[in-house]
């Protein structure tokens, strides 16, 4: 899909780092014009590769470029939010603001940028390659169409998932936000648990990376849920049954869910420390 330049819409980044270069990377290739991007970022190297990269315009602090925006997209860290805001704020009250900030309340957003029409989003990496996915959640200032103008901005890195209340994206956040990382511990226990039964590394990943992709597409056409898959895996005194076996006894899986709830706490602590 191509836009014609005169009607896309001008769009700012406040921070320019990893999650602020998925969604460009995704907004450029779907058709946004360079020229209606600004990015935001005190940090001259990031502000070069962005350039090279996607033709956008640059700052490298906030002026009266910035009130050019029809959205604003917050994409610094959360410990950075609030000396990222201040000088930006002048410039945005008139915008549409879409963090994806883990943390940082919607009411923190609300009053450092002075608009009440705020989006938060929990995006995660592989919205690199456009296989991403992102939890929203809108104030209720936010009106219909600039829902739909988020879920367009995001398309092009992956899905979307809306929840109703704002406290459902620390779960989200612990689930999909932080879950790549998770997805890549599994993946390196497999390599070196390959290693040790006299597999190469390079062998162990390939076999590992299979094995992910063809389960996980398995486990998406199948009407079963996946502990029923799991179980048609697991002959009873099998090679499977041993590894589960093992697992069980170790308590993984409760292992995993404190895991998981403790990137959920840390989603609200950081609220809390930076939010009101
Ligand atoms: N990395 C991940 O997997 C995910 C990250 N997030 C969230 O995305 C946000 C950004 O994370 P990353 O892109 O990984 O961080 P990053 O460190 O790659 O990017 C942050 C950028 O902000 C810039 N910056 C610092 N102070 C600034 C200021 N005052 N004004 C403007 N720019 C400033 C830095 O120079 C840097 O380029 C964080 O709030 C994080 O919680 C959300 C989902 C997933
Ligand atoms: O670890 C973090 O705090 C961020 C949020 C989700 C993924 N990375």
């Amino acid at each position: 899909m191509t836009h014609d330049a005169p009607t896309s819409p001008t769009l700012a980044f406040i921070g320019g780092g990893n999650m602020a270069t998925a969604i460009l990377g995704g907004l450029v290739r779907s058709g946004t014009p360079g020229a209606n991007l600004i990015v935001l970022d005190p940090n001259a190297e990031q502000r070069a590769r962005l350039e090279r990269d996607f033709g956008v315009r640059t700052l490298a602090a906030a002026d009266a470029t910035l009130s050019e925006a029809d959205a604003v997209v917050w994409a610094v860290k959360p410990q950075s939010f609030r000396d990222a805001a201040a000088p930006c704020a002048p410039f945005v009250a008139g915008a549409l603001h879409l963090s994806v900030m883990a943390g940082i309340r919607s009411d923190a957003i609300a009053q450092a940028t002075g608009s009440d029409r705020v989006v938060r989003s929990m995006p995660n990496t592989p919205a690199l390659i456009g296989q991403g996915i992102s939890g929203l959640y809108a104030r209720p200032a936010v009106s219909a169409a600039e829902r739909a103008q988020v879920e367009a901005m995001l398309a092009p890195t992956g899905a979307v998932l809306w929840v109703a209340q704002e406290s459902d994206l620390d779960a989200v956040t612990a689930l999909s936000g932080s879950g790549p990382a998770y997805v890549f511990y599994f993946i390196e226990s497999m390599m070196a648990a390959a290693e040790r039964m006299g597999l190469s590394a390079e062998q162990g990943k390939q076999l590992a990376l299979a094995t992910f992709g063809g389960a996980t597409e398995l486990a998406r056409r199948s009407d079963e849920t996946p502990a029923v898959l799991r179980e048609r895996v697991t002959s009873k005194g099998g090679t499977t049954y041993a590894a589960l076996t093992t697992l069980d006894a170790r308590e993984v899986k409760a292992g995993f869910i404190e895991a998981m709830l403790a990137a959920q706490a840390r989603a609200r602590e950081l609220g809390n420390e930076f939010g009101r």
